[in-house]
């Protein structure tokens, strides 16, 4: 296995290296090393950059979901465990609502559109995330959501008002829980004066709500408390070395996208195709190894995602990598290419 130094030329040693995929840190382990104790499927669902994937990374404390500032980060159902004590806790990530129209205009794979219904088929409850932060939605849950949650009316289903650090004042919270619950609470009405003229929009069968800020953790644990309370007595589906059912080549590529997508503006990230080209894990030296290449549509594009002198590749590949670190709690080496389709390679 040939090393990488320093000042190597990121071309001398990917042709040294073989190009394959191997050691996945996070295969499924064999059926007799699980254990038994509670287990609870959740499925997160809401619309696109409500904060779902945030809120997964930060109650299981890991950044395995990749989250941007961009809508539909996530394009694909993602599992990621976490474990209280004796309870697996299995999240599944799902894309945020997306239309026809949405799908096309941002290249996203058609797979996207069945994802939130799947999960829901897998799932013993369902936590819906909502933004509270943006003035013209908040009001509301997302059409397609309540089409969602009335399709599985038995189904337990909580809400979670996301993003109030960003609220200035708290005392429209009420409100806002009362709007988008239609005023029930666990099949009870909220306490306080009721509109009857108010027109329904939200969902009535919420079992509870939580109030939280998934960027810096307020108010998470109680989620991870409700849910621990909630799982059943079974068999893990996951051995607890596992985080989560992607594959490091999915969760590098992941990783990469989300990284461009906060990095770039507007629809330009959302035309790259990101590949692992090379990974490889060192166990002992706790280390892994990858080289990721994007292609970009045109070469003016690529020297402009680069920025002057690779400065702009660079804070990407520094700030993927520390994600990545986060993810693998390992040391990583990151190489970073951006190529024209069949031409032109700039390295990072
Ligand atoms: N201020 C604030 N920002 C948040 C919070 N939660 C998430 N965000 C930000 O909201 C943006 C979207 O977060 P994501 O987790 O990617 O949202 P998502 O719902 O998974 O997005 P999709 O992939 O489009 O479905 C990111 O920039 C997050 O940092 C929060 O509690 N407060």
């Amino acid at each position: 296995m040939a090393t990488i130094t320093r000042g190597m030329c990121v071309f001398s040693y990917l042709n040294m290296l073989p190009r394959r995929i191997v050691n996945y840190s996070f295969q499924p382990q064999h059926a007799e090393n699980k254990n038994i104790g509670k287990i609870v499927h959740v499925a997160i669902v809401g619309a696109p950059n409500s904060g779902k994937s945030t809120l997964i990374n930060k109650i299981i404390d890991r950044k395995i979901c990749a989250a941007s500032n961009k809508v539909h980060t996530t394009t694909k159902l993602v599992r990621a465990m976490c474990y209280c004590n004796d309870t697996q806790i299995v999240f599944l990530d799902t894309p945020g609502v997306v239309t026809d129209r949405e799908q096309k205009k941002y290249n996203l794979p058609p797979s996207m559109l069945g994802s939130c219904h799947k999960s829901l088929r897998c799932a013993d409850v369902v936590g819906v995330v909502h933004d509270a932060s943006c003035k013209y939605i908040r009001e509301s849950l997302h059409k397609d959501v309540v089409e969602m949650l009335n399709s599985v009316q038995d189904m337990p289903s909580f809400l979670i008002i996301n993003k109030v650090d960003k609220l200035r004042s708290k005392k429209q919270l009420l409100t806002l829980v009362r709007n988008l619950t239609n005023g029930f609470i666990a099949g009870n009405p909220i306490p306080g004066p009721t509109n009857p003229n108010k027109q329904e929009r939200g969902f009535s069968h919420f079992s509870d709500v939580f109030m939280v800020s998934a960027l810096n953790g307020d108010g998470v644990s109680d989620i991870r408390e409700y849910l621990v309370n909630n799982a059943k007595p079974g068999k893990f589906h996951y051995s607890t070395e596992e985080w989560t059912d992607q594959t490091p080549k999915s969760v590098i590529e992941d990783a990469v996208r989300a990284k461009f997508l906060d990095f770039l503006h507007q629809e330009i990230p959302y035309n790259l195709k990101v590949k692992l080209d090379y990974y490889e894990e060192i166990d002992n030296e706790d280390k892994i190894i990858c080289s990721v290449s994007v292609e970009c549509p045109s070469e003016r594009l690529m020297r402009l995602i680069s920025g002057a002198g690779g400065g702009r590749l660079q804070q990407i590949k520094s700030s993927v990598r520390n994600d990545l670190i986060d993810v693998f709690r390992k040391t990583v080496i990151l190489d970073l290419q951006l190529h024209v389709k069949n031409n032109f390679l700039l390295a990072s």
